[in-house]
């Protein structure tokens, strides 16, 4: 497992620059895959080729993986965060923001819910019917997650008595995440649903006013605007609602922790005062103004930004829930005039004095410190020596006063404002407690809000720092103890036997803070209790000497100031050192007590009498009670109560620092998570089975590996009832089994059956597990992908194949057509040709037979006639002398363009060669042809006939003379400017 988890921490590390908390499964495989180079790239180009399609393909399957465990489109219906799968910051993130935007606030987180700050008021979210609504549901987890859930389901485990039957609801978060918001809604609450029996309707209506009307008080005294907050709360709280045998609130007790009282006397850049102090200054009537000693336009230098009004400066509100809560006029007159008179404290300046004298007071000064007596009730001039002069002792007797130096009259100066203003808030809340408190027999159960400071990392942490983280270590401890066993719950509904055996909890950390004797507070208190000036760099080498070992412990070693650096679950934070033995020891002089003590006021009286023997110049510096051994305290009488509940954890987050209505800022959000253990959390849920996958959606994606399919009736069904699915098991188990068995069990020789385990109707995973799985299923994708493409390219063969003999076949046929058809054209042709040839033979017979009679008759009449008769004619058409034995015979004949022209086919006529022209030529001219008696012969080109002779009879010779006619030698396809044919013949015989 641990193997498993470094690999993926170690595949992860690309990411982390893009999103450090991506840490998928389906990431950490891509880039295993991304990163294995093709065997067989022959060229870089092609690598990268092979590379990119890779990745996308790995990008594409990471998609799937994410599709497969998480429908993100849906992420905002995802009422528990565990249930994303797989559970890490990253989705859990994502589902988050995708929740705040569809303006869901609240979202479980297994045993925790998240509440978001929407930073604005959300109509009917806290309405009395949705409270109602709540309560009466048979069974409130059905619906939507709600603080109202959390608050029932404690509520209704009073009611059940099921041990342990006090409840306790921590809620927490950073500075104006919604904590107090979150701690009025569920005091609301109870004030609604655990009130109203008619017959104790007076007593339960002024309880349930009580409880509520101690909000408005302690916030004015307890709340300040911040950087972070207009209404930050400047403690934590912790109100334990009482409850009787019926479950009716009888009653309610508050307890502090550790108010920021600095504030009183310096308030941070753009901060304020506590919000008390501005009503009185604003919202005084003039009566009051002149009790309080308060003029109108009077300025108080530790009431900065009073300009900026906010809604909490009512002081008619304060006053009002003051006197609900039984606080008399008397009493508030007291109240108003200690606050006064600390504001005029603030007023007062020391001028700069020799070292023999003390500091002198300017006349404006000492008009506020009159002020300040007055209020007070203290003798000015003694008021005055006890800020300028300090007493020292040595021994019983002997008494000595020494001028204090003006800035340790300011420090004197505001440590009297700060101890009366702790005093008074003290005294305050134990008030409210008698006034709320019922008695011991009257309650038997409670439900304790515990509203606490969440996780602090500043640029400069003090002592406050340490002690608030050391709470939430506290608190983290607990919280992930209680989770654990929640989980451990679920298991064993599941039917899984398994225990989170390699998860270290925070205890180290803890043992670094409060062990005894090498922890920090230890050595703390011990450094403070010795009898010398605090010393910064000391102390670190004090701390550096005891606990250099602990790796929890670090220093910087570039830091010129003295610190140390604890590692917390939620981070590394650095302390400064300086000035942190001061805050531990919280000294307040004796001489500043006695005075108080001394007070005509009885207010101040009462806050002052207890410290008596504290007060007294004898106390040891051995018995010193400091802040950090008194905070300690608390927390463990804290701590014991809530091992004594059943705790219900409610995680506020702050979506953006700028208190924007409706922003979500991821970096903060994930911030917030991790402070306030959420991801804490999801590493303990990544240290068991992060991963859970219903059997059907299990057979669905990964049947394939075994070849198994869901049962149609499970998946019509779309995941089938919950005994469907777990008649699946057997069948999952074999897909598991064969997974297991091919994996490589070299690398994971034991681990195996740790990966995996079928619960009733799940799958549980971790994220090795679901890597191989994955692995497993791309194998055999891989595989069938391979058979697919096999089958499809021998398909492809054989296509082709059939089409190269189709297409060889039609060839065949097609000639075999052509051919066929040609020899019958020939045959026709051959046919038509003959045919015509014995026709024009028989002509020919015919027509020689004819000429030669008719030569015969010529003669005969010639013999009679002169020859030159003849000539003109031959002379003008050209002449065929008939060279005959024993004479010559004229023959009439056309000009062989015209005879050509004449011919019986044309194209014969042109076209024809050899024989056929000849046999052509003398048809035309109307030559007799008879068997041996002409000899044809053509020239050597054969292009014309050179000269035709009567064989029998002697030679017949033919004279031509080229045709009159200008293109009668010419036919197409032959050079226009050549002379062929009979002109050819007579241009060679010329
Ligand atoms: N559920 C809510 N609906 C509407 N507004 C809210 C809600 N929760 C908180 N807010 C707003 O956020 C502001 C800060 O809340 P709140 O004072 O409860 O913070 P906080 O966690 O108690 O801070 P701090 O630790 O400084 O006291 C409130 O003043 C209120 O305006």
């Amino acid at each position: 497992m641990a193997n498993v988890k470094q690999k993926l921490l170690f595949r992860n590390k690309p990411a982390v620059s893009a999103d450090r908390v991506d840490g998928t499964v389906a990431r950490s495989m891509n880039f295993e895959k991304a990163g294995r180079a093709p065997r067989h790239g022959k060229v870089n180009g092609e690598k990268e080729q092979v590379r990119s399609r890779r990745m996308s393909l790995n990008d594409s399957l990471e998609g799937d993986v994410r599709d497969f465990l998480v429908n993100e489109a849906e992420l905002h219906t995802y009422d528990d965060l565990t249930k994303v799968n797989p559970v890490t910051p990253t989705t859990v993130l994502k589902c988050l923001q995708a929740r705040y935007s569809a303006r869901v606030f609240y979202t479980h987180a297994g045993c925790t819910l998240v509440a978001l700050n929407p930073f604005q008021p959300i109509p009917h979210l806290y309405s009395l019917d949705v409270m109602r609504e709540y309560h009466s549901a048979p069974q409130p987890q059905d619906f939507k997650p709600h603080i109202f859930i959390v608050a029932e389901e404690a509520y209704r485990n009073v009611q059940g008595q099921v041990e342990p039957v006090d409840q306790s609801l921590v809620v927490s978060g950073e500075s104006g995440a919604g904590k107090t918001w979150t701690s009025r809604c569920l005091m609301k609450y109870y004030a609604t649903v655990a009130a109203s029996s008619h017959k104790c309707q007076d007593t339960v209506e002024r309880i349930e006013r009580r409880v509520l009307d101690s909000n408005p008080v302690m916030e004015a005294f307890g709340n300040a605007c911040t950087l972070r907050n207009n209404n930050s709360s400047r403690f934590g709280k912790y109100i334990q609602l009482q409850l009787n045998s019926s479950q009716l609130l009888v009653g309610a007790s508050v307890q502090t922790y550790l108010l920021e009282k600095t504030r009183v006397a310096f308030q941070a850049p753009n901060e304020r005062n506590f919000h008390i102090f501005y009503q009185m200054m604003k919202g005084a009537t003039e009566k009051q103004r002149q009790e309080w000693e308060m003029p109108y336009n009077q300025k108080f230098s530790w009431l900065p930004n009073a300009d900026k009004t906010l809604e909490e400066d009512r002081l008619q509100e304060t006053a009002e829930a003051m006197i609900s809560l039984g606080i008399d006029t008397d009493k508030r007159t007291q109240i108003f005039r200690v606050l006064a008179s600390i504001l005029q404290l603030g007023n007062v300046n020391f001028s700069l004095a020799s070292e023999s004298q003390p500091c002198d007071l300017d006349e404006e000064s000492k008009g506020f410190l009159y002020k300040t007596a007055t209020l007070l009730q203290v003798p000015v001039d003694e008021l005055q020596d006890c800020l300028t002069v300090r007493t020292l002792r040595a021994g019983k007797q002997n008494v000595l006063l020494k001028p204090c130096s003006q800035s340790e009259c300011v420090i004197r100066r505001d440590c009297l404002a700060k101890v009366i203003y702790a005093q008074l808030f003290e005294w305050l809340v134990t008030f409210i407690n008698n006034s709320m408190c019922s008695d011991n027999s009257k309650w038997c159960n409670f439900i304790g809000l515990l509203d606490v400071y969440g996780f602090e990392c500043f640029l400069l942490n003090n002592l406050e720092q340490l002690c608030i983280n050391y709470a939430n270590e506290k608190l983290q401890q607990h919280f992930v103890a209680h989770y654990l066993k929640a989980q451990q719950e679920e298991y064993v509904a599941e039917g899984l036997e398994w225990s989170f055996v390699r998860y270290q909890d925070n205890q180290s950390c803890l043992d670094l803070i409060e062990g005894s004797p090498t922890g920090i507070l230890s050595l703390l208190n011990e450094e403070c209790r010795l009898n010398r000036a605090s010393d910064a760099k000391q102390f670190r080498v004090r701390l550096e000497k005891e606990l250099s070992g602990n790796t929890r412990m670090s220093w910087d070693k570039f830091s010129k100031q003295p610190h140390f650096i604890v590692a917390h679950y939620a981070g590394r934070v650095s302390y400064q050192i300086e000035g942190m033995m001061e805050k531990n020891k919280d000294p307040v002089p004796p001489e500043l007590l006695s005075l108080l003590q001394k007070s005509k006021n009885p207010l101040l009286q009462s806050l002052f009498a207890a410290s008596d023997a504290e007060g007294n110049g004898s106390r040891a510096q051995s018995k010193v009670v400091t802040v950090v051994s008194k905070f300690k305290n608390s927390l463990e009488s804290l701590m014991k109560i809530l091992h004594g509940t059943t705790p219900h954890y409610t995680r506020c987050i702050k979506p953006n620092p700028d208190c924007r209505p409706l922003t979500f800022k991821k970096e903060e959000v994930i911030t917030q998570l991790e402070a306030c253990g959420i991801v804490e959390t999801i590493h303990i849920s990544a240290a068991g089975f992060p991963i859970r996958v219903p059997y059907a959606s299990f057979l669905q994606r990964y049947g394939l590996i075994t070849k198994t399919s869901l049962p149609a009736q499970i998946n019509n069904k779309d995941g089938g009832e919950s005994g469907e699915e777990a008649s699946l098991g057997p069948v999952v188990q074999d897909i598991l089994n064969a997974v297991l068995k091919t994996s490589d069990s070299s690398t994971n020789p034991n681990n195996n059956n740790l990966m995996v385990h079928c619960g009733k109707t799940k799958v549980f995973l971790t994220h090795g597990m679901l890597e191989l799985l994955e692995e497993q299923r791309d194998r055999v994708r891989s595989q069938k992908a391979f058979c697919i493409q096999c089958c499809w390219r021998r398909y492809q063969r054989r296509q082709r194949a059939i089409r190269t003999q189709s297409a060889t076949l039609i060839q065949a046929v097609v000639r075999a057509w052509l051919v066929r058809r040609e020899v019958r054209r020939w045959h026709k042709a051959a046919s038509v040709i003959q045919a015509r040839w014995r026709s024009w033979r028989a002509q020919m017979d015919a027509l020689a037979e004819a000429e030669l009679d008719n030569a015969e008759d010529l003669l005969e009449e010639e013999e009679s006639c002169s020859l030159p008769a003849l000539d003109p004619l031959l002379k003008e058409r050209g002449s065929v002398q008939l060279s005959s034995i024993p004479e010559p015979v004229a023959v009439h004949g056309w000009p062989l363009g015209l005879a050509m022209a004449s011919a019986p086919n044309i194209t014969v006529a042109l076209t024809a060669t050899g024989f056929q022209k000849v046999m052509s030529l003398m048809a035309t001219l109307k030559i007799p042809f008879r068997h041996g008696e002409y000899k044809v012969e053509t020239n050597q080109f054969d292009q014309g006939v050179a000269s035709i002779r009567a064989q029998p009879r002697g030679s017949v010779k033919l004279h031509l003379r080229r045709s009159p006619l200008r293109y009668a030698d010419m036919h197409p396809g032959q050079n226009a400017d050549g002379v062929t044919g009979f002109n050819q013949i007579l241009l060679e015989k010329t």
